[in-house]
């Protein structure tokens, strides 16, 4: 319940400048609350629950997709063009790995077998990385990984209000080969890609190419793979995600927030299509205008 409260917490930043009316003290043990699950109610916490008007904050986005997809690259690039944070549940969790913390065994072995970490620890950590963007003045935010299960949408609902949700597709062979090729440089921390994927089209499908993203020389010898990113691992993280993390598109399909977005390539192609789909092109040409 700790945990919740803190997200519910430091999802209400603003609470303290916004007018009685806009307050919402809500027992969720009464029920009265839309989209908190019924295991929190039981428990019987008294929550302030406080949504903000779209056009006083900074965007709330989701980005959802398979492992591999590019949710981090797209989802951090969008997040510096429209300068809210990219919050990543899957690097909150790889930090609490690298700490020496008695969590971080039991943990290792959940994601090294391509599990999900259970919704209390996630949202623990949430709240802990909301709780220090509002401590820095942070607004809004582009949530990636999470929410991955439909608990964890409503969990989120019951808090705050999600503007979109952005939803990643890319075919499934791909996405194998996608993660086997991820390579992390163990020095400064960036990503690289050394698959060179080239699909042809079949059944009506288009073709796709992705070229590698590779190292800089400084970063070549020092490439580390991440533990969860083999063949077998990577396997079981997508036969968990089409079990447990894809109701939730269906979730915002429903909500009428989802915006499918279909990868047409590696990011020379994909980058301009994206912000077309979410009518941002004038945003990227001001922005490099500036630069
Ligand atoms: N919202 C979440 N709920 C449960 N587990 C999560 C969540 N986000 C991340 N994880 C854990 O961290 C791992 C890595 O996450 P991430 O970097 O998002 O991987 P992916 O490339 O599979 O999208 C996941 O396989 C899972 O074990």
């Amino acid at each position: 319940m700790a945990a919740f409260n803190r997200l519910l917490r430091a999802a209400a930043p603003v609470a303290s400048t916004l007018s009685p009316a806009r307050r919402v003290l809500s027992s969720v043990a009464s029920g009265a609350t839309a989209g908190i699950p019924a295991s929190l109610a039981r428990a019987g916490a008294s929550v302030l629950v406080v949504r903000r008007d779209p056009a006083e904050r900074n965007i709330q986005w989701v980005f959802l997709g398979c492992p591999g997809v590019g949710k981090g690259t797209y989802a951090s690039r969008l997040s510096q063009l429209l300068g809210v944070p990219h919050i990543a549940t899957g690097d909150l969790v790889r930090e609490e790995l690298s700490s020496s913390d008695p969590l971080a065994r039991q943990l290792a072995d959940i994601v090294n077998q391509g599990q999900l970490v259970p919704d209390e620890i996630i949202i623990e950590l949430l709240s802990k990385r909301l709780e220090k963007g509002v401590a820095k003045g942070e607004s809004g935010f582009i949530l990636d990984g999470f929410p991955r299960t439909i608990r964890q949408a409503e969990i989120l609902d019951g808090v705050t209000d999600i503007d979109l949700v952005v939803n990643l597709k890319l075919r499934e062979e791909v996405l194998l080969e996608k993660c086997i090729g991820r390579r992390i440089c163990s020095q400064c921390g960036k990503n690289f890609n050394v698959a060179s994927i080239k699909m042809k089209g079949e059944n009506g499908r288009p073709g796709i190419s992705m070229a590698p993203l590779l190292p800089p020389v400084q970063c070549a010898s020092k490439l580390i793979s991440r533990a969860d990113d083999t063949e077998e691992v990577v396997k079981e993280r997508l036969r968990v995600y089409h079990e447990l993390s894809q109701p939730v598109e269906g979730y915002y399909r429903s909500q009428g927030k989802l915006l499918e977005f279909d990868l047409p390539g590696g990011i020379p192609e994909s980058w301009p299509k994206l912000l077309q789909a979410l009518n941002l092109e004038d945003h990227d040409d001001k922005q490099s205008a500036a630069a």
